[in-house]
Order: structure tokens, then C-alpha cells, then sequence
């Protein structure tokens, strides 16, 4: 090495010598080109070197073995972790049990994790239940970044499945339901009805009218397959919402102390008999529901996955697993969400007649007099625009978005967070934080009129749909079906609260957050919007 350095040295000397006669500056450069990298090194030494000591984040003190779990209670965890916010600050730490877990409660650290660290935090730490809703781990949710699948799958999602044509071409079938439910509210005119459990038909009819065409079996054993998804479906959401001890303490996960594994397998099993006889039927009649529409361009998305699970190129093909895992990812992630904001904006409007007065005329103005609500008339809905995002920034439907998990240590905001943390990115603390938002407890649509707001994540401010690498993969879709749902049910009909109940605007935490108590509204046919959705 020295005698490399020497070498080179005398080369330098040499060359400046021979060149302009001037020795010292040569040398001079090459000392100051030594001592430059020398430096270059140390700085990396003592910037590694404090990577290494930088502190875990403050946090609560828990008990031995159980950590903070018992202080957690039933309550709302998003409640419990922005409360722990008020005293630790913006990032804290918890013990779970033997699980390290950091919150994330301000858009700078939140912009470190998800985007500035994004690649570093795209891990996902799948609970022992989610392992088996994803005919293990073959979905995109819960799948680990770094596996080559999880990449092929988001793609075959969100430029196959849900591509901008892919979209266009079935919005006849999402239309086709959304009439089917404004026909069906008719019956229940004058009569109180649960507005969440019809937006919930609204999207899950529509979502397996997408994936199968909606005429697979015929309509009678169609609409019994889709009964059975609503039973299953809600039944799943309620133990993947469940904290369990297994995840908590994986040695004791053999024992699946509360037969929550159990009980999931049994669900998972029924999900797979009806994919199943899906797929069967579909191999032998062929993707028959293009053939009866004389339209051979529209592939549902059981077929275009069928395709591509046929494909011999292991670049693009997809096995039977994953195939059912993605079927589960676009029922179980796309339904219930679109079906949840529903019912949280109507319930909104219904708290705020001036602001549901702006909706209603806004779509009268749009629409025209004899039409109905159609996707094309989205663009111009600014105001229901508007008074969606503020339904998406005080009830975030995954308050603390899914968690993230660092696949290499790393530090947020000056504090250490190792590898296999589980990492929460509370943005319900953010979306209400009185100083990223004026008045943030208010409904006030208005702040959304002129702020330049998506739901891209691109503003760690406001991330409904989370944001970076592991953002929503069904965006604008999910968005489609809500604001078109929403557009027309507030065109075809008057709404009013049921007597004798409430509208309650606090929220129950789970999977998906819900409100405390459903939203039971009286419709009134508005004449003469109704008569054209009649038609
Ligand atoms: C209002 C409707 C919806 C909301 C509010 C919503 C919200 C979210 C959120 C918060 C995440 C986690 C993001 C993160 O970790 O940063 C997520 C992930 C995901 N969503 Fe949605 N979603 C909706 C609709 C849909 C639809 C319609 C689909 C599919 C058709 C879908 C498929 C997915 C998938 C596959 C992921 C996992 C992405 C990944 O880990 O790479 N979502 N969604």
C-alpha cells in the first residue's frame, strides 16, 4: 500500500515536474487529495458508528413479558396510540409482548418512512391469520417486498386487472349494480334501512360482477355465491381484527389459544370451495359471460388471471395460489373499505344539510334534468370531491394504514428502528392535528376546494391510501365505485335519519374502521331524478 502511495507519488512529482516545472503544487494536490479521502473515511466511521448507538425511541414503560399490552385495553387503538403521542412525541416506541413496535404520529418522520427510507420500510409483518387468508402469503397485502412475486403480482393488478381500459371496459357491470341497489331502495321507501349494509351490497355485488362478469351460474345461484361472500367476509374481517396471542408470542402460536387460526382456516376453506367451483365452471364453459355480450374485448378479471395462470413464461404467469391470493386481495381489500367511506361521508352530509344542499345541486347542475349519474360526470363533482376527502381525513377507514416493518435496521427522526419492527404510520393523529389543519375537528369541505390534495401520498399530511411502494393498489377503482355510488343514491333519493336513532360520528377500530353505531336512514324518492334510474 505504501509503496503504491510512494509510486504514485513520484509519478505525480514526475509529471508536474516535467509538465510546467512547478513541483509544490502537484504534491501540494495530491496531500489534500490523501487527507480528503482519510477524512471521507473517518466521517463514515463515526456516521456508522452512531447509526449503530443511535437511542430506540422513547416510549411507556410495561410490564415484564407482557410489555404495554395490558395498558392497551379494548379500546380504540388509534385513540390509545395518538393519547401516547401527547406524551412521547412524534415517534415512540412499545413493547408488545417480545414485539418491538414504533408509532409514527408527524408527516416529516412518516414522509422518512414512506417515502425518503421507502424501500427500507416495504416489508410487511404478517400476523399468523393473514398467512392463511393468503393461501400463505401469496397476496400482495402481506407478501414480502424483496420477493420477486410480489412485484409480478402488484403488476398484474394494477396494470392488468385494474389498467385504465381494464376499468373502463366493466364499468357497465359496476353501473348495472349500482341500479340494481337504487331500484332495491325503492321497495324500502318511507321505511328506515341500514345505509352501510346496502353500500356494502352495493360493492360487493359490484366487485364480483368485475371478477366474474356477474352472470357466471346464472342469476339464482350468482346472487346465493355472493350471499355467502357478505357472511364470509364479515366473519373474516372480525377475527383478522382480533389481536392474537400467537402474534404476540410466536412460541405459543402452536397452541392457537383462542382457535382463531382454526376458525380462519374454516373461512379460508369455504372462500377456496367457491373459488373453486368459479374456476371449474369457467375452464369448462369458457369465459362465457364475453360470449352472451356479444363483446369479446371485455375480459372479467377471473379470466384475464385464468390467462395468465395458463402463460408457460414464468416472467408473467401466476400459480393457482396466487391466483386465489389476488381474487381474496381485490374482494377483501376493495369491498368493505368503498362500502365504509359510504357510509361515513353520507353520515357526514346527513351531520351538515348546507354542505349535502352543495352536493345535491352540484349534481343537479352536472347531471342535467333528465340524466343520471354516470362515471364520465366524476371529473365535475368537485364539490362531492371535495366532501369526500374530508370524510377520508377525519374517518381514515386503516387508521394506522397496514403496518410496515424495516427489512434492515435503520433510524427515523435521529432514533434506531431495527429490523423486524412493526411500524404503525398513525394518520389519524396527522389528519387531525390542529397544526397541520385549521379547526381540524370541523366538516369543512371547503379546505379541500382549493389545496391540491390526492390520494397518492404524494402529502405526508394525507395518506387515506397510504403511500410509497406499498400504497393501495385499487386507488381508482375504490374511488370509482364510491364517489359514482354516492352520486347517485343522493340523486335519486332525499334521506333522513331514522326515528328514534342518531348519528353518532364516533368510530370503532378494526381491520377497517367503522362507525360505533350503523347510519338508519328513511329514503325519499326525489321525483323526478328517481323515474330516470327507473328506466
Ligand atoms: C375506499 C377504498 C380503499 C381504501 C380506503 C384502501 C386503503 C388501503 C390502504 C390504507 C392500504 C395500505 C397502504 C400502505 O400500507 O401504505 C391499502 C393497500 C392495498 N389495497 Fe386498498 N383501499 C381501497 C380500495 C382498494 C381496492 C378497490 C383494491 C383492489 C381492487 C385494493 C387493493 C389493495 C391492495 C392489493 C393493497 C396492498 C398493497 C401492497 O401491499 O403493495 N384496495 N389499501
Amino acid at each position: 500500500m505504501l509503496q503504491m502511495a510512494y509510486t504514485s507519488y513520484s509519478w505525480l512529482l514526475n509529471a508536474s515536474t516535467q509538465k510546467d516545472g512547478l513541483l509544490f503544487p502537484a504534491a501540494f494536490s495530491f496531500l489534500v487529495a490523501v487527507l480528503g479521502i482519510s477524512l471521507w473515511h473517518v466521517l463514515c466511521t463515526i456516521r456508522k458508528a452512531s447509526k449503530a448507538i443511535a437511542p430506540l425511541p422513547p416510549g411507556p414503560r410495561g410490564l415484564p413479558i407482557v410489555g404495554y399490552l395490558p395498558y392497551l385495553g379494548t379500546d380504540n387503538l388509534h385513540l390509545v396510540f395518538t393519547d401516547l403521542a401527547a406524551a412521547y412525541g412524534p415517534i415512540y416506541k412499545l413493547w408488545l409482548g417480545n414485539k418491538l413496535c414504533v408509532v409514527i404520529n408527524s408527516p416529516s418522520l412518516a414522509k422518512e418512512v414512506v417515502r425518503d427510507n421507502d424501500i427500507t420500510f416495504s416489508e410487511r409483518d404478517p400476523p399468523v391469520c393473514a398467512k392463511i387468508v393468503t393461501f400463505g402469503l401469496n397476496d400482495i397485502v402481506f407478501d414480502s417486498y424483496s420477493s420477486p412475486d410480489w412485484r409480478k403480482k402488484r403488476k398484474v393488478l394494477v396494470r392488468e386487472m385494474l389498467s385504465h381500459g381494464s376499468v373502463k371496459a366493466c364499468y357497465g357491470l359496476r353501473r348495472e349494480q349500482v341500479m340494481k341497489t337504487i331500484k332495491n331502495v325503492y321497495r324500502s321507501a318511507g321505511k328506515p334501512i341500514d345505509f352501510g349494509e346496502m353500500a356494502f351490497l352495493t360493492s360487493i355485488n359490484a366487485m364480483m360482477s368485475m371478477l366474474w362478469g356477474g352472470k357466471q351460474g346464472g342469476e339464482q345461484k350468482g346472487a346465493d355465491v355472493w350471499n355467502d361472500f357478505r357472511e364470509l367476509i364479515t366473519e373474516l374481517m372480525v377475527i383478522l381484527g382480533k389481536p392474537n396471542i400467537s402474534d404476540i408470542f410466536p412460541v405459543l402460536a402452536r397452541f392457537d389459544i383462542q382457535g382463531l387460526e382454526r376458525d380462519m382456516t374454516k373461512i379460508v376453506g369455504s372462500f377456496d370451495k367457491l373459488f373453486d367451483s368459479m374456476i371449474e365452471e369457467r375452464m369448462s364453459f369458457g369465459n362465457k359471460s364475453d360470449k352472451d355480450d356479444g363483446n369479446t374485448e371485455q375480459k372479467d378479471f377471473l379470466q384475464l388471471l385464468l390467462e395468465l395462470k395458463q402463460k408457460n413464461d414464468s416472467a408473467s404467469s401466476i400459480t393457482m395460489n396466487q391466483l386465489k391470493a389476488l381474487l381474496m386481495d381485490v374482494v377483501v381489500g376493495g369491498t368493505d373499505t368503498t362500502s365504509t367511506m359510504m357510509e361515513w361521508t353520507m353520515a357526514e352530509l346527513m351531520q351538515h344539510p348546507e354542505a349535502m344542499e352543495k352536493v345535491k345541486r352540484e349534481i343537479a347542475d352536472v347531471v342535467g334534468p333528465d340524466g343520471t349519474v354516470d362515471e364520465s360526470h366524476l371529473p365535475n363533482l368537485r364539490y362531492l370531491d371535495a366532501a369526500v376527502k374530508e370524510t377520508f381525513r377525519l374517518h381514515p377507514p386503516m387508521p394506522l394504514l397496514v403496518p410496515r416493518c424495516p427489512g434492515e435496521s435503520s433510524t427515523v427522526g435521529g432514533y434506531s428502528v431495527p429490523k423486524g419492527t412493526r411500524v404503525f404510520l398513525n394518520i389519524w393523529c396527522i389528519q387531525r392535528d390542529p397544526e397541520l389543519w385549521e379547526n381540524p375537528l370541523e366538516f369543512k369541505p371547503e379546505r379541500f376546494l382549493n389545496d391540491k390534495f390526492d390520494y397518492l401520498g404524494n402529502d405526508s399530511r394525507y395518506m387515506p391510501f397510504g403511500s410509497g411502494r406499498r400504497m393501495c393498489a385499487g386507488v381508482s377503482l375504490g374511488e370509482k365505485m364510491l364517489y359514482s355510488s354516492l352520486a347517485a343514491l343522493i340523486h335519486a333519493y332525499d334521506w333522513k335519519l331514522a326515528e328514534g336513532t342518531e348519528n353518532d360520528l364516533t368510530g370503532r377500530f378494526g381491520i377497517i374502521m367503522k362507525k360505533m353505531t350503523p347510519l338508519i336512514v328513511v329514503p325519499t324518492p326525489r321525483s323526478p331524478n328517481l323515474q330516470h334510474y327507473m328506466k
